[in-house]
């Protein structure tokens, strides 16, 4: 360790950059820690900026190094911070990248130099071009395109910034890279770059992946740390058949690594059946060590939030969100309208449209055959009003946390969601007796005893209401005063009725299962979520939830689109690695080559048929 540390620090007094590349649980992250405390250590008025993935990712740094000069943040919010003060060059940026369409832009409004002058750019979740608002798509064009054209930009960040770190730099993406090994050199001031990360762990589409061509030019220098730190010796063995380059990791020899003096276990379960549910199962004794209970060190993992939401119990909420034909339908003809492939009134309602210029097809017509009122309502509404009312994952579900950490509203969940969630933190609070963090959040009037009588008995009213609707729950928080509705609740009810009217018949129980899942209080978590985490023991499920990015089929029978097992590999090689003791894998319905794969992957002892009720 202290070697790793020294040879990272021998190349930042030359001057240089440097990456630290290794397999899964050798200590990177750890290292990257270690890196910040002594930069602070010899020079408390350094300057670092350190990016990391996620918003979550962004609060365990913060954690584990508290230091005050210390600037964390995700990619986009990094880049975002350093451009956006210069708002004529950025309207120009929009301008250009529209005009050549590397930023598509469709609205009605033409975007012009004169229109945007009087628009202020800024940067939100979703993009609305024609109100000057830009999403994470745009800030990653317009920061590349800025730090083409203005050399200033490279000298601005070098003088803000005497380091820049970044944690998972496999998975950013290939502009940022670009900014940092490329544009930033044309600046004559110092700044060491660190990336630290694992090529076998990218797992995202459209990422660098690795950076070997700038290792081969030596912008960078590299270093490689080779053991493994967290997985037990049956673990190593497994995962390094799983990489498709040559490194060959070895657990430390170590007796302060987490996996020092560790056994643990590796099981691939495997089922004839495909509808088969896992609380079916009887024999337990490959669960030995799991606790489901203890959402911290047990995980069992999914390919999909939509596998997940029928086990946590949130399935109308992901339905509704999800799978939404109407607004599909919506999002065609719009579409449609952009390319100038039909020509409608905009004043008509949306029916109107789809009777003139739009046929349902097979599927389009079973769901509106199936939801009939909902349908009636939606073609009733102006075209105008419904164009822009969009659903996804992501305002259902937000950043899902892998463990228990930071609170408050998530900008990409929708005003509803986070109004719903605030009321469920408000009884999660009461509940777990954090009463002055309780009154600090809600501003409940507590004057006498009565007082906090009437808060109790409306709290554990709350509580008893499951079984109600949304709808109900959102009058009862408010007229108990726990959780009141404000003008953005309002506001979304006036403006997205459409959502509102399906969401507030669902039941609130719902709300509390998929509060429960997002904030980690129960063991599910999707496979792309635990990304960097460890945890005990960890239970993979094999289902490929009807997404053709991922096959578990192809990976282990080696057959098939090359791009799709390459993908899968490395979810797998990333969920196999976070156990720090036993891992279960649940295969159903494999093929003879499936089983072979297994057994040579896991050894053939450890290949077991479930017996199940
Ligand atoms: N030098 C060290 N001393 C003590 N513990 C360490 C050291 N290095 C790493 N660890 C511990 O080993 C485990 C793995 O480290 P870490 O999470 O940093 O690995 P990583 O390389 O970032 O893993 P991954 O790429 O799989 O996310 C952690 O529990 C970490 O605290």
């Amino acid at each position: 360790m202290a070697q790793t540390i020294d040879e990272i620090f021998s190349h930042i007094y030359e001057g240089n950059n440097f990456i630290l590349k290794g397999g899964a649980g050798s200590g990177k992250t750890y290292t990257l820690i270690e890196v910040l405390k002594r930069i602070y250590t010899e020079d408390p008025a350094a300057n670092v900026a350190c990016i990391t993935f996620t918003n979550v990712a962004v609060n365990e740094i913060k954690e584990r190094a508290p230091f005050k000069r210390l600037k964390i943040s995700t990619i986009h919010d990094f880049l975002w911070d350093t451009i956006k003060s210069f708002q004529p060059n950025i309207k120009q940026g929009l301008l250009k990248l529209t005009n050549n369409s590397d930023i598509s832009y469709y609205g009605d409004e033409e975007l012009s130099e004169e229109y945007l002058s009087e628009k202020k750019i800024k940067y939100r979740e979703w993009r609305k071009l024609n109100e000057g608002v830009i999403s994470h798509d745009e800030v990653i064009a317009i920061s590349r395109y800025l730090f083409d054209e203005h050399k200033l930009l490279s000298d601005i960040v070098k003088d803000k910034f005497d380091y820049i770190l970044i944690d998972e730099y496999q998975d950013t993406f290939e502009e940022v890279i670009d900014i940092l090994l490329e544009h930033l050199k044309k600046s004559d001031k110092n700044i060491s770059i660190g990336l630290f990360g694992d090529s076998m762990q990218s797992i995202y589409r459209n990422r660098v992946g690795n950076v070997e061509d700038y290792i081969d030019q030596n912008e960078i220098q590299e270093i490689q740390k080779e053991d493994n730190r967290r997985n037990p010796e049956v673990i190593v063995e497994l995962i390094n058949k799983l990489r498709d380059d040559n490194l060959v990791q070895k657990t430390a020899d170590d007796s302060e690594a987490t996996n020092y003096g560790i056994e643990g276990g590796i099981s691939f379960l495997f089922t004839d059946s495909n509808d088969f549910e896992i609380e079916e199962i009887t024999d337990l004794r490959f669960f030995d060590g799991f606790d489901f209970d203890d959402a911290n060190e047990t995980k069992e993992l999914y390919l999909s939030h939509n596998l997940i939401a029928d086990k946590v119990g949130f399935p109308t909420l992901i339905e509704i969100y999800t799978k939404d034909r109407i607004l599909q339908i919506k999002d065609k003809i719009r579409r449609k309208i952009r390319d100038g492939k039909i020509d409608v009134d905009k004043n008509l309602t949306f029916g109107e449209i789809i009777d003139k210029e739009y046929d349902l097809t097979k599927s389009e017509k079973k769901f509106v055959e199936e939801n009939p009122s909902l349908y009636q309502e939606a073609r009733e509404y102006p075209y105008k009003y419904i164009r822009n009312i969009y659903l996804n994952r992501d305002q259902l579900i937000g950043e899902k946390k892998s463990s228990k950490v930071e609170e408050g509203n998530d900008t990409k969940r929708d005003t509803l969601i986070n109004h719903l969630f605030q009321i469920q933190d408000c009884v999660h609070l009461y509940k777990n007796a954090k009463h002055n963090e309780f009154i600090k959040k809600t501003h409940y009037p507590i004057k006498s005893v009565a007082d906090k009588k009437k808060l109790k008995e409306s709290v554990d009213e709350l509580t008893e209401m499951g079984e109600s609707s949304i709808e109900e729950v959102i009058e009862f928080a408010d007229s108990s005063g726990i959780w009141k509705k404000d003008d953005r609740f309002n506001n979304f009810v006036q403006n997205k009725e459409y959502i509102y009217k399906r969401v507030r018949e669902v039941k609130f129980k719902e709300v509390i299962n998929l509060y429960n899942y997002v904030e980690a209080y129960t063991p599910y978590s999707t496979q792309h979520n635990i990304k960097g985490a460890e945890f005990d023991s960890v239970f993979v499920v094999l289902d490929n939830g009807g997404w053709n990015m991922y096959n578990f089929e192809y990976l282990f029978e080696g057959n098939g689109k090359n791009s799709v097992i390459e993908r899968t590999q490395k979810l797998f090689y990333v969920c196999c690695s976070r156990a720090k003791k036993n891992l279960v894998v649940l295969f159903q319905e494999p093929s003879e080559e499936v089983l072979e794969t297994a057994s040579a992957w896991f050894g053939e002892e450890n290949v077991h048929e479930l017996a199940y009720d």
